[in-house]
């Protein structure tokens, strides 16, 4: 499997009088067509590297790469979609509107390329309607909608489904990962969800606090069919579960990257 993004040695420190390292010689790579999930306790630095990856902000030290180039400026072929929906989309423009917006620089059929992008979504009945006229889970629908419009190589996603309630999550879960399936995207999830990280991910990236470093990868062999009930109560999740917690609420976990690669071994 070749490699999608390659992140090396990266740092970077807020300056000035609120100076603060929030990443520190922080490497992965994500392989081409593989659902990775970041998690991290709140505030180690999740939406810096997003934000970093994404091209938005330039890191202190360290290198990006996509597909081998090295990222300098916000790349073309990667879309975003973060976690405040009611923020991302343009209320004056309709559902449709929104989703063929990041294409007016391509030479694309837009109109085909939207109308692809929501029915993905399941949502070709609401082209006309305005995001103020929807709900919040289908604003967040539209959302990855316009993301997958583009057809990105890299699919980033900061927190994606922090602000739905629990059943709606649920359903957008299963929403990105049978989109993913079925078009075979790569994907670089942020979130502070264990279960989410588990749930959705091909493998998990552990961060400690801040400043950000990569305490464990994880494997997730949980197949790529899976199921909220059936696959949140197997014993290979619940393994998976308890041991992200300790390595995410355990100080020593932190003193060696190395310690847990590769989900075979067991904090236990
Ligand atoms: N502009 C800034 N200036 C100084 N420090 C900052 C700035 N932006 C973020 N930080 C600090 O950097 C650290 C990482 O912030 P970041 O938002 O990346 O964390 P996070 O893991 O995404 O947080 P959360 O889980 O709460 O969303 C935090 O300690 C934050 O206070």
């Amino acid at each position: 499997m070749s490699t999608m993004l390659e992140v090396t040695g990266l740092g970077h420190t807020y300056p000035g009088k609120q100076r603060h390292v929030a990443i520190e010689e922080l490497g992965f790579a994500v392989r081409t067509g593989e659902l990775t999930c970041i998690v991290g306790p709140s505030g180690c630095g999740k939406s810096t590297l997003l934000r970093i990856i994404g091209g938005l902000q330039r890191p202190t030290s360290g290198s990006i790469a996509l597909r081998g180039t090295e990222i300098d400026g916000v790349p073309e072929d990667l879309a975003v979609v973060f976690q405040d929906y009611s923020r991302s989309l343009f209320p004056w423009m309709t559902v449709r509107g929104n989703v063929e917006f990041p294409l007016r620089t391509r030479s694309v059929n837009r109109r085909e390329r939207a109308e692809e992008a929501l029915a993905w979504v399941g949502l070709s009945d609401a082209a006309k309607k305005y995001p103020w006229q929807l709900s919040g889970g289908m604003q967040q629908r539209v959302a990855i909608a316009r993301a997958l419009a583009t057809r990105p190589a890299l699919l980033l996603m900061d927190e994606p489904f922090a602000s739905v309630d629990a059943q709606t999550r649920f359903e957008l879960e299963d929403l990105l990962l049978s989109v993913r399936r079925e078009y075979g995207s790569t994907i670089l999830l942020v979130t502070h969800d264990i279960d989410e990280s588990i749930y959705l991910g091909d493998r998990v990236l552990v961060l400690s606090k801040s400043p950000a470093t990569v305490v464990a990868e994880l494997d997730v062999p949980l197949g790529s069919q899976r199921d909220q009930i059936g696959t949140r109560a197997s014993a290979e999740f619940v393994r998976l579960r308890s041991h992200v917690a300790r390595l995410l609420h355990s100080p020593a976990a932190t003193a060696d990257p190395r310690a847990a690669v590769s989900g075979g071994a067991t904090a236990e």
